[in-house]
């Protein structure tokens, strides 16, 4: 048996509201092992029938890689199209990737014809499928956060194109592809919220009772 005591919740507590989406990040590289240990804490997580449908793949060809870059670069500038006036100019102004800084890439994918789990908890609803695999990134955020690193997740990015570049198969759809290093500074609110795009609101905005 294992028991939380009052101080780790405290630190717990901290943690979450010390994660953040990172997009920029220092040169170092991040040490042996770590996008695997990363991994070994997402396959903690849960998932629909205990199915287990991450799939992993840790880019390291500068080629691909730099062909993630191109991808992102034309979704954002179809992104930015999207906005007009005063919301265009902020929106231009935006960091959202670190991806030429971040010495880790990540793809993740969730694998829809995976069987494990034997399909239990999918008849109703597959998308179970993709939120489990949403679930153990966030897994992996805090994680890489209480390692002292910082993750940022990317998804201006074509799925067909990252399908293209990675050469996975069909089944697997994008879920997301992530940053992963070392962050230049820590903050405590979104850097969307730095920058007034948007803001957290409380809780009680969200809950609502029946
Ligand atoms: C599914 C999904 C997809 C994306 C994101 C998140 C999630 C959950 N986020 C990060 C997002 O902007 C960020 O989580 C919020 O702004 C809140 O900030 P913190 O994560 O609390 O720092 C994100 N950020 C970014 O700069 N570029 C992106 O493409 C995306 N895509």
């Amino acid at each position: 048996m294992v028991a939380f005591d009052e101080a780790f919740r405290r630190q717990l507590r901290e943690l979450f509201v010390w994660r953040r989406d990172v997009r920029r990040f220092r040169p170092d590289p991040l040490p042996s092992g770590a996008m695997e240990r990363l991994i070994e804490i997402a396959c903690l997580s849960p998932s629909v029938g205990l199915s287990q449908p991450w799939r992993f793949v840790i880019v390291e060809d500068s080629a691909r890689r730099s062909a993630v870059v191109e991808d992102f670069r034309a979704c954002n500038a179809d992104a930015l199209h999207s906005y007009s006036g005063e919301r265009a100019a902020r929106y231009a102004s935006l960091k959202l990737a670190g991806l030429e800084e971040a010495p880790g890439h990540l793809a993740v994918f969730a694998d829809k014809t995976n069987d494990m789990g034997h399909r239990l908890g999918r008849a109703t609803m597959p998308d179970t499928v993709e939120y489990s695999v949403a679930a153990a990134i966030c897994c992996m955020w805090l994680a890489a956060r209480a390692d002292g690193m910082g993750l940022g997740w990317v998804s201006i990015l074509n799925p067909a194109r990252i399908h293209e570049v990675l050469e996975v198969p069909e089944s697997w759809k994008f879920i997301g592809y992530l940053c992963v290093g070392y962050p230049q500074k820590e903050f405590d609110r979104p850097e969307l919220e730095r920058a007034n795009w948007e803001y957290r609101r409380s809780a009680k905005e969200f809950t609502t009772r029946r």
